[in-house]
């Protein structure tokens, strides 16, 4: 707790431990590029969704029914609870809630991120909700409405996946979405943006992510082609990201986005990345649908669970995908 970037940053500072290697630093970002839109009240949302998935493994959507004073009173609390003192963020730690910075493996990452988080399990609601933050105080009413929300707007889109891949469209119901996170991002002002990330190169080790951006704020890259391209944030619009496990379950037929963030000199960002992820013991393999004799199987089959913790032990979250990979046994 001590660490949080939030309750040190504005003292000036920045300590070397935060300087990224000269490989990793954010240059200029691919101008003209932008990740597709989808309206998805649209008639033609699944192809474009589809499409989105395979080029980029990222897009925006708009017109996705979660209505407006419920995004906008979220990105209210989770502000303000990124504002309280480093005392007030000090919540009882469980492994279901807690406070960090940088990633969990502050003790022995190379470098630190400029980016404190709050993360929390989120169904089923009355199991968890005791462990979120009390402060401030209309923290869990608000976010209790918003996650019920965006966990209807995540089966909406994995059902439109579904339909789009050819698998029965309640592929995701049930066991592999089930398990909803939430993860409260912070990104304070940073003395030097060139030499800093907020979040470096990763994929998500998610089935999908619907991230909320604070309007205006730059910070969102997503690599592909060999170029980092700005992830523009669109008022009301989400950020749909194609996690790793979507990768394997679709067989490669859809691409989980390599993304990072970058930080800012003046103003502070706040994200908030909701993530469909599967029970721990649920097993990951491509559907079955999708594998036939001309199409085998790219992936090998394991648990959630061992898939989560060999991600979250990697050296580092940038090659964790990878090294998974390559460790399941033939
Ligand atoms: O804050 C962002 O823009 C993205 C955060 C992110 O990549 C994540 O939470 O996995
Ligand atoms: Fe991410």
């Amino acid at each position: 707790m001590e660490h949080l970037v939030s309750s040190w940053y504005n003292d000036g500072s920045l300590p070397e431990s935060y300087i990224v290697p000269p490989e990793d630093r954010p240059g200029m970002p691919s101008l003209g590029e932008n990740i597709p839109v989808v309206d998805l009240g649209a008639h033609d949302h699944t192809t474009q969704i589809l499409k989105a998935s395979q080029e980029f493994g990222m897009f925006q959507v708009i017109n996705h029914e979660v209505p407006r004073n419920v995004i906008d009173e979220a990105m209210s609390v989770f502000k303000e609870f990124h504002a309280l003192s480093a005392e007030d963020k000090a919540i009882e730690t469980s492994k279901s809630c807690y406070v960090y910075t940088s990633t969990q493996n502050y003790a022995t990452e190379r470098f630190h991120f400029w980016r404190d988080g709050l993360f929390h399990q989120c169904n089923p609601l009355q199991k968890y909700i005791q462990f979120w933050p009390e402060k401030p105080p209309k923290y869990r009413e608000v976010v209790a409405i918003y996650t019920a929300e965006l966990r209807k707007l995540g089966f909406r889109i994995l059902e439109f996946i579904a339909q789009g891949l050819g698998v029965n469209p309640d592929h995701f119901r049930n066991e592999l979405g089930e398990n909803e996170t939430l993860l409260v991002n912070h990104y304070p002002p940073c003395p030097d943006p060139s030499l800093t990330l907020g979040l470096g190169k990763h994929r998500d080790p998610v089935v999908i992510n619907i991230l909320l951006q604070s309007d205006d704020v730059h910070g969102l890259q997503v690599f592909k082609d060999e170029e980092w391209i700005g992830v523009e944030p669109i008022p009301d619009a989400f950020v749909v990201t194609v996690g790793a496990l979507m990768q394997i379950i679709s067989n490669g037929k859809l691409k989980a986005a390599e993304h990072r963030v970058v930080t800012n000199l003046d103003l502070a960002r706040t994200t908030a990345s909701f993530a469909l992820n599967p029970f721990y013991d649920t097993l990951i393999e491509p559907a079955k649908a999708l594998v036939d004799a001309s199409n085998p199987a790219l992936y090998k089959s394991f648990s959630y669970n061992d898939f989560i913790s060999k991600y979250r032990a990697a050296a580092s979250y940038s090659t964790a995908f990878e090294q998974f990979l390559s460790s399941t046994p033939d």
